[in-house]
Formats: structure tokens, C-alpha cells, sequence
């Protein structure tokens, strides 16, 4: 086979946020400045790691950005409330809490209280079931929508394909089945889920035209379990112990990488895949957060 094309996240999150860019300076010369919260609870290393690069990405493009970094002990009603005043805040178009908190929070019940409005996560109830209606007016997951805008700008085929979909979780795995199986461009796929319980699980990837893994299990995706010719999307960050860098670990998908990218027409490498647009993706809908909220 010959080389397998690099899905160069990157690459296309730079021409999301180019998009972005052109509708803020719009926006300002309206008069109208898009507003991001986002809010941390505790100091988990990498969660503290992605909320600075959101905020900094806010920086970067103009975008008014509130980050709450809150501590550990924050209780729930103190957390309902800095929601309630987000939700109060004219500056504020988008509201998103990293997930997961502390042990002790509802994450559910924080979900339900921000408005569906300035949700652009896209995580609560009202949005999860937008996706589900296919009602464009609702915040698509930042993660699942990337991985389809990678799909969609390496001109893959989506129509009619075997998509498989490891991992079944609120944040990527059931919204990335949705939009996969929704009507339309970029999708009319033809969808199977798999996840901790399903069988023979390297024979249901194996029959992925298009396969994303999103279990959070360093390098589990095996050669094995991957059709020649499958396009795969990586969507795990795993951390793991490398005591050659400097940091005393490096990053690796779900997939591993050097055995599969042979077998695959194309294929997105971790990092530099499908993280990038997860931020991108964040920032379009905080745009469009703003745009519906001011009546651009
Ligand atoms: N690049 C990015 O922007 C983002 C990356 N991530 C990364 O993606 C990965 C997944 O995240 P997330 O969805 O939040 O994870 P969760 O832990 O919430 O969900 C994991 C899913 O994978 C399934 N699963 C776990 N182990 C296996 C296994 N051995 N075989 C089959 N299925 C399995 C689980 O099945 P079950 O439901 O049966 O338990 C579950 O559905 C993580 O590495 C995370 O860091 C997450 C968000 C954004
Ligand atoms: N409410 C909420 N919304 C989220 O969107 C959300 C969340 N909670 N919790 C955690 C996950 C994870 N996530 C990532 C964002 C960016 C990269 C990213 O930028 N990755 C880079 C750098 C990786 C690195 O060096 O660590 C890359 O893959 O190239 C990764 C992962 C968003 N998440």
C-alpha cells in the first residue's frame, strides 16, 4: 500500500480559526466583543493544561475570555451560583466547565444550569437532543464536530460508509454516532457504536471503512482490528511514562500508530490531530453562541 495521507489537525484547525477571525472582526465592527467562560474546578495537571490553551486561544483571536480557575473544595450550590451569574453576564456568550470535576460535584445537574443558549460544549439536554432532531440551531460537542470537519476537508467520503465508533461517552463517542448517521453532507454514514461490552470487538472495527477511537486506552486499536484502506481518526490523549522527555511522559492516541497508519488511506496522529480542533471547533461555536445571543 502506499503511504498513508496525515490528517494534518493542525493544519485545519488554523482554517476554523481563520473563519472565526474574519466573523469576529465583524462582530466588532458591530460593536459586539464574543465572551468565553471557562471554568475549572480543582488543578488537575492536564485539565489546568486545557483550559489555559482555550483561554489563550480566546486571547489570540480577540475573543473576551473569563477563566475561573476554582479550587478543589468548591461545593455544589457555590458552583450552581458562579453558573447563575455566567448565565447573567452580557460579556458571556459561551459558558463550558471542564469536565470531569471532583468526585463530590453533580456534573449533570451543573450541565442542566448553564443556558442551552451559551452551552458550547454542547452537553446539555436541550442541545443533546438538537443533535438527535438535527435542529442546526444547537451547539454540536467541540470533539465530534472537529473529527467530522477533518472528514469532511480531506474530502473523505462519508456517504454510505462503514463508520465504527469506539466508545460510547457523552462528550465523543454518542454525539460523533449522531452526527455520523444524521442526514446530509459529511454523513449519511452507515453507524455501528462498540464499547466495553461488545463482542469480538476486533471484528466489528475491522469492518470500518472509517473507524474514530475514543476510549482513553494508550495505543489498544492494534493493526488487527483495522481494515486495509481505513481511514482512522485517534481521538484519545493518553499520558504515558517516557522517561527520554523531558516531561517524564509523552502523548499517545487510543491507536498504535506505527502498526495501523500502514494498513490506512489516512490517518490523524496524536498529538496534532484531533485535539487542535477541539479547541478550534470551541472558539466557531462560541462565535455562533455570540451571533444568535446579539442577533448577528
Ligand atoms: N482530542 C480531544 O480533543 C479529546 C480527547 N479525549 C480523549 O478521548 C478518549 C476518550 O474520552 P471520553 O470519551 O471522555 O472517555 P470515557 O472514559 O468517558 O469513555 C470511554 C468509552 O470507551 C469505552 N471503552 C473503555 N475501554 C474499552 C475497551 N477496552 N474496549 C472497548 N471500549 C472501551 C467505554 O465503554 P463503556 O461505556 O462500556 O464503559 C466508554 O464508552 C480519552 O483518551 C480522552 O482523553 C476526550 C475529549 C476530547
Ligand atoms: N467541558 C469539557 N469540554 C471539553 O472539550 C473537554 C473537557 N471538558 N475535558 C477534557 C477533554 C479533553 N479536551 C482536549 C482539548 C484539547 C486538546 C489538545 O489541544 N490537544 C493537543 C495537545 C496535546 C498535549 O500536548 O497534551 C493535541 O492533541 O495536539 C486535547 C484534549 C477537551 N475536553
Amino acid at each position: 500500500m502506499s503511504a498513508p495521507t496525515l490528517i494534518d489537525g493542525k493544519k485545519t484547525a488554523e482554517s476554523v480559526l481563520a473563519e472565526c477571525e474574519a466573523e469576529i472582526a465583524d462582530l466588532k465592527s458591530k460593536g459586539v466583543t464574543p465572551g468565553l467562560a471557562v471554568v475549572l474546578v480543582g488543578a488537575d495537571p492536564a485539565s489546568t493544561f486545557y483550559v489555559r490553551s482555550k483561554s489563550k486561544m480566546c486571547e489570540k483571536l480577540g475573543i473576551h475570555s473569563v477563566k475561573l480557575e476554582l479550587p478543589a473544595e468548591t461545593t455544589q450550590d457555590e458552583l450552581l451560583k458562579v453558573i447563575d451569574d455566567l448565565n447573567n453576564d452580557p460579556a458571556v456568550h459561551g459558558i463550558l466547565v471542564q469536565s470531569p470535576p471532583p468526585a463530590h460535584i453533580d456534573e449533570a445537574a451543573i450541565i442542566a444550569e448553564i443556558d442551552p443558549a451559551k452551552d458550547v460544549d454542547g452537553f446539555h439536554p436541550v442541545n443533546v437532543a438538537k443533535l438527535a432532531l438535527e435542529d442546526a440551531s444547537g451547539f454540536v460537542p467541540c470533539t465530534p464536530a472537529g473529527c467530522q470537519r477533518l472528514l469532511t476537508e480531506y474530502g473523505i467520503e462519508t456517504e454510505g460508509a462503514n463508520v465504527v465508533v469506539l466508545g460510547r461517552s457523552m462528550i465523543v463517542g454518542k454525539p460523533m454516532a449522531l452526527l455520523m448517521m444524521a442526514k446530509g453532507k459529511g454523513a449519511n454514514s452507515t453507524v455501528t457504536v462498540a464499547h466495553s461490552r461488545t463482542k469480538d470487538l476486533e471484528a466489528v472495527t475491522r469492518e470500518a471503512d472509517i473507524l474514530i477511537a475514543a476510549i482513553g486506552k494508550p495505543e489498544f486499536v492494534k493493526a488487527g482490528g483495522v481494515k486495509d484502506g481505513a481511514v482512522v481518526i485517534d481521538v484519545g490523549i493518553n499520558r504515558v511514562d517516557d522517561a527520554s522527555q523531558k516531561k517524564g511522559y509523552r502523548i499517545v492516541g487510543d491507536v498504535a500508530f506505527d502498526e495501523v497508519a500502514p494498513k490506512c488511506k489516512a490517518i490523524t496522529p496524536v498529538p496534532g490531530g484531533v485535539g487542535p480542533m477541539t479547541i478550534a471547533m470551541l472558539m466557531a461555536n462560541t462565535v455562533k453562541a455570540c451571533k444568535q445571543i446579539t442577533g448577528n
